[in-house]
């Protein structure tokens, strides 16, 4: 049986279409390390039954995007500083997060996706963090090389004691850094599961979730199958979803 995993999908306009895509690293890291089927879900907004959708996936992941979330989503006027936008993935990921982590299906929310999981269960974003007294700079290096852009740039904190550590173990991990944003305020009902040496919060976990709900600041989608805490990540989403998906099996 392999199940399926709900893929909110960026909007992008290209060749003179409105399109909605989500990139293959996500997929890929899905497919070939978590062991799952991703399937898109266009960003349709409120038109979509989000509690239908989820008694059909056994699981949701949230990519990464070079967009941010609208500031409006957490009570902030827009700013240059703040764009470019997605509304339409916004309009879908935090209505689909909220309904995700009440249905307890697992969640897996990378990069804009933690800060979706933030903003969707009422905390706030910062914006232009490089430009803050005593943060670093978490932006991608200027490189047409993916690989580049992508390679491990800095450390994290993993707490002991969390549903990280249990995954990635506690302490050091090294990971890449491909953003400008990060949580400001914490939602509550969020958990801090590791920072980097800055303090800027680099994953959180769902408090009380009924199963895997776990968001991260970088992207291990990107050496899912060569780096290991990448590999760990996506092996025990998958693990979570087949969990799921054979207690819904049995359920029915
Ligand atoms: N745009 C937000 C979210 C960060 C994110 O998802 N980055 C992925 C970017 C991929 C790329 O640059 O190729 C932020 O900047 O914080």
């Amino acid at each position: 049986m392999q199940p399926i995993v709900a893929v909110v999908a960026d909007v992008r306009e290209f060749e003179k279409y409105r399109w909605h895509a989500a990139p293959d690293t996500y997929l890929e890291a899905a497919m070939t390390v978590a062991g799952v089927l991703p399937v898109l879900v266009p960003a349709l907004g409120e038109r979509i039954d989000f509690t239908n959708l989820l008694t059909r996936v056994d699981g949701v992941m949230l990519t990464g995007s070079k967009s941010n979330v609208h500031p409006q989503r957490y009570g902030q006027p827009a700013s240059a500083g703040h764009e470019p936008f997605d509304e339409a993935r916004d309009a879908t990921a935090l209505p689909l997060i909220r309904a995700t982590v009440e249905a307890g299906v697992p969640l897996f929310a990378i990069c804009r996706g933690m800060q979706e999981l933030n903003v969707a269960l009422g905390g706030s974003i910062a914006t232009e963090i490089q430009e803050q007294d005593g943060i670093d700079d978490h932006r991608a290096p200027v490189s047409d090389d993916q690989a580049e852009r992508f390679a491990i740039a800095h450390g994290v904190n993993v707490k002991p004691g969390s549903c990280m550590a249990s995954i990635t173990g506690a302490g050091r991990v090294d990971v890449n850094s491909l953003h400008r944003q990060a949580i400001d305020t914490l939602a509550p009902g969020l958990r801090i599961e590791a920072t980097a040496d800055d303090g800027t919060i680099e994953a959180v976990s769902v408090t009380d979730a009924k199963g895997f709900a776990i968001g991260v600041q970088w992207h291990p989608e990107y050496w899912a199958r060569t780096d290991t805490p990448s590999r760990a990540l996506f092996e025990a989403f998958g693990n979570a979803v087949r969990a799921y998906a054979e207690n819904r099996e049995l359920a029915a």
